[in-house]
């Protein structure tokens, strides 16, 4: 590419700059010179806005002023972040030939190209989160989805419709997207702009078949796909090829690392679509803050590695039972025999996933193999503390055991404390490696010869306060103060006039300095080279590290998942092969903890049972009720146990799952220009062509953003459909009192409603969920709570008694505009109000109970 184009009207160091450049135009370029990384033209003006970096302009190239703008070498990783974080990439060209050493300016090659899906540096990457690299293809009506997450190494594949896209992008959260250049299906666009990751177009040509599948096979070291359960995922695979094709154009050179495979097919996974995600605040609230969700609730985890693995079990859970029930008996063990002393020790554990496959990709940092020396040697504490006993714990145990030889070479091999940096020395340890030793050794002594050259000059020239110094710029050097200038002997040659004194070298001094400058230099070489070495040999036990790695992840959210349920009294979901949603004594664990937090107050369990005769419930009751929460918490109850978690109840029977369903909410989606009724009717419309037998639907207010009328029709049909056709298991929250009617037509319907005690004016909620319909909905009591002004409620209070008698027919019109009734002339005492209107004969003992306490309410 870069010969067709004509730079000679630049400078040298221009034209080195822009053949860069054009290879890589789609970058930014970090052009280094000298202690900064500098860019220029436009890539200099994106940064200026970007970065907030000073703008300047040097000079001439090609007839036009040069326009750059830098940063210094040592704050690179700063401005990367910010970069990475605004979804920008970029490529590093470094000096790579030796100054001086050619006519024209000193060779420079891109050595690394950063991408916002590519980075491994701890520093970069978010602890509790991975970055997925994401290719997608479509082709046949089909996408095909390739991820990869570096710090991980593994590689997964995966084919959806396209209904299904958006639900897997947003679970699989990339940080970064590959597509064919020019090249979008229908519903591309749509799914893309869930997620909001950078997107970045790649020649169509590299999404192919059997490229991909030819690539994939080399990467993963094997003959087929077949034995992998891949051979049937030709989209994938064309998404999986161009995915390697990026991963050696942005690393250049070949992943040792990236050798598992995963394939996750939707039929093997419940299927929790974006709107659930979403709705359920699984790890974002409505508001998009990562607290308080259920993941922020879960996570206990010591690990970064925990942490993530606890967020992937989340939102991947299998439609099989048998791994939850695996990790149910494993939680069950460590609550029974102690998880303790495990946590424990797992807070001295490394991030030694990211650290591996830094390993392999050579990017480790001194201090990273320190920190992995550090873990490996505790592995064996760690090991007896996971309880004894089959299956799993047993398993990751195993997983535990280091690679013999590994632990030693790193302890042989690296300093107790190496520097930060490799390039400043002091990483590879004393006794490793005899030249270095040597070379070591020289410097060492310079200090003693130092003081013995002092004392002998001083006595030599009679001047007392000679010294021998060292400074950066000037080498080694004697200083003698303008007072005892003339006892200067002739041997001495001046090197430095300063205000009060004179500095000088003399011939033994300069060849002491030749010497020790190029000891330090040599051994300073002498390590970088035993430090590539060392990731040499590291890199043949990448693999089994990897498999440690993961076994830490899951003991880490195992034990996290353990202590939760301990915490928070859960009890071990009970799984049945008939349809059953069975639940004693519920509760929202992300309310319920919000609750003890800021009002101390406890949270009112609730039961829920659906089954193949009871599928859906209607269920009624005051705003703020607790009808969302108690439907949400169903849901989540599911969830967790689907995961293989306990759960917030005392107990919970549950039949097979395969999707969890909820229109919840009414916002606004401005950015897809989408009105709030249009949205309503979008997702309810996707539930009704997804959800099935084995499906949880969450159905909150459906209707309530058109008209009463359309509202109420399209909500009577919907549930008639969920009932009739989908017969997923379903709960429907409504205000529409007729739809309380739907039971007595259809067997398998029931009402349901959330308590709540009325007084006068007043009203106090029960959160408890009882049979039958509610009797009324008690809006203008809660717009009361909400602080409503007086005027205003008397007005609706009076419509709301001429619309009710309307109803019965014995008015004929309500005005709802009119003016409001003057207000009561003394306003009763509330609480005499309420007793006077109590009939006490018609009170069991349990209302006239609730009575009491909300009489003595309205007193306080
Ligand atoms: N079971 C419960 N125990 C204690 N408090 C609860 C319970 N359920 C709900 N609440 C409290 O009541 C508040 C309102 O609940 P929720 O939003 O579920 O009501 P709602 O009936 O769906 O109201 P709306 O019809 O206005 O949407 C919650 O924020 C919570 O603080």
């Amino acid at each position: 590419m870069s010969e067709t184009l004509d730079f000679s009207a630049h400078t040298p160091l221009m034209q080195q700059y822009l053949r860069i450049k054009a290879e890589h135009a789609d970058l930014l370029v970090f052009f280094r010179m000298g202690d900064f990384y500098e860019v220029f033209y436009d890539d200099a003006r994106k940064c200026n806005a970007l970065l907030d970096i000073t703008l300047t302009v040097r000079g001439q190239s090609g007839g036009e002023p040069v326009v750059m703008a830098g940063v210094p070498v040592a704050a690179l990783e700063n401005y990367l972040a910010k970069l990475l974080k605004l979804g920008e990439s970029v490529a590093i060209a470094e000096q790579v030939g030796e100054v001086g050493a050619s006519k024209g300016p000193v060779e420079r090659k891109v050595v690394r190209i950063v991408t916002p899906g590519t980075i491994t540096d701890s520093e970069l990457l978010a602890d509790k989160q991975d970055a997925p690299l994401l290719a997608l293809h479509a082709a046949a009506g089909r996408f095909g989805l390739s991820w990869v997450t570096l710090s991980q190494g593994e590689i997964g594949l995966l084919e959806c419709s396209r209904q299904e896209l958006s639900g897997w992008l947003a679970r699989l959260n990339p940080a970064e997207i590959l597509v064919a250049r020019d090249h979008s299906a229908p519903g591309q666009p749509e799914a893309l702009a869930v997620v909001r990751a950078p997107v970045a177009a790649r020649p169509a040509w590299q999404f192919d078949t059997p490229l991909g599948e030819r690539k994939l096979c080399e990467q993963l070291g094997v003959a087929s796909l077949q034995g992998l359960n891949a051979q049937d995922l030709p989209v994938a695979q064309a998404a999986g090829g161009a995915l390697l094709a990026y991963l050696e154009h942005t690393q250049g050179r070949a992943l040792g690392h990236v050798k598992r495979l995963s394939v996750l097919r939707a039929t093997e996974l419940m299927d929790l679509p974006p709107a659930t995600q979403r709705n359920l605040e699984l790890t974002q609230t409505l508001r998009g803050e990562d607290s308080p969700t259920l993941l922020s609730l879960l996570d206990s985890c010591r690990t970064g590695m925990g942490s993530r693995c606890l967020r992937q079990w989340l939102l991947t859970p299998p439609r099989d039972r048998h791994p939850a029930m695996a990790r149910q008996t494993a939680i069950a063990t460590l609550m029974e025999l102690g998880f303790d002393p495990l946590r424990e020790a797992l807070r001295r554990v490394s991030d030694v996933e990211r650290i591996v496959s830094r390993v392999a990709l050579r990017q480790v940092r001194p201090r990273e193999l320190a920190g992995l020396r550090d873990t490996l040697a505790e592995l064996p504490t760690l090991a007896a503390c996971v309880p004894p006993g089959a299956g799993l714990l047993n398993d990751l145990r195993a997983a535990l055991a280091t690679p013999p030889g590994v632990e030693d070479l790193l302890r042989t091999a690296l300093m107790e404390q190496p520097a930060v940096w490799l390039r400043d020395g002091g990483v590879i340890a004393t006794g490793f490696d005899a030249e270095l030793d040597e070379l070591r050794a020289i410097n060492a002594n310079c200090d003693a010869f130092l003081l013995d050259l002092e004392a002998r000059e001083r006595e030599a020239t009679g001047i007392p306060n000679l010294r021998v110094q060292f400074n950066k710029v000037h080498g080694f050097y004697i200083e003698v103060t303008q007072g005892q200038k003339d006892k200067v002997p002739d041997r001495y040659q001046r090197r430095q006039t300063l205000k009060n004194a004179e500095r000088f070298i003399t011939p033994e001094l300069k060849a002491f300095e030749d010497k020790a400058l190029s000891a330090s230099e040599r051994a300073l070489a002498r390590e970088k080279f035993l430090f590539e070495r060392l990731l040499d040999d590291l890199s043949t036990f990448v693999e089994p590290l990897a498999l440690t790695a993961r076994a830490l992840a899951s003991l880490d959210v195992l034990a996290a998942l353990a202590e939760r349920a301990a915490t928070l009294n859960w009890c071990a979901p009970e799984f049945v092969s008939y349809p059953c949603i069975d639940i004693q004594a519920g509760r929202h664990p992300v309310v319920e903890a919000r609750l003890a937090e800021t009002k101390g107050t406890a949270f009112q369990p609730n039961d829920c049972r659906l089954d193949a005769k009871r599928r859906l419930l209607v269920i009624t009751g005051p705003n703020m009720g607790g009808k969302s929460t108690f439907m949400r918490q169903v849901a989540l109850i599911a969830l967790l146990a689907a995961m293989g978690s306990y759960v917030p109840a005392t107990a919970c029977r549950l039949g097979p799952m395969d999707a969890i369903h909820t229109r919840i909410g009414a916002a606004d989606d401005l950015a897809n220009a989408q009105s709030t009724f249009m949205l309503e009717m979008t997702e309810a419309a996707a539930i009704l062509h997804a959800a099935s037998e084995q499906s949880l639907v969450l159905m909150d207010e459906i209707g309530r953003g058109t008209s009463t009328f359309d509202g109420l029709a399209l909500a009577g049909a919907i549930a008639t459909h969920l009932h009739d056709k989908n017969r997923s298991l379903t709960l429907f929250a409504t205000h529409y009192f007729e739809l309380t009617e739907l039971p007595a037509q259809k067997s398998e319907a029931h009402n349901v409603h959330v308590s709540a005690v009325e007084a006068g004016d007043d009203i106090a909620f029960l959160h408890e969920l009882q049979p039958g319909p509610a009797s009324r909905s008690y809006g203008v009591q809660v717009a009361r709570l909400a602080g409503m002004p007086g005027p205003v409620l008397r007005q609706a209070r009076s419509s709301l008694e001429a619309l009710e008698a309307q109803k019965v027919g014995t008015q004929s019109q309500v005005d709802l505009f009119a003016a409001p009734p003057p207000a009561p002339v003394a306003d009763e005492p509330q609480a005499l109000r309420a007793l006077k209107a109590l009939d006490v004969d018609s009170c069991s003992p349990r209302e006239a109970l609730e009575q009491l306490y909300r009489l003595k309410g309205l007193l306080t």
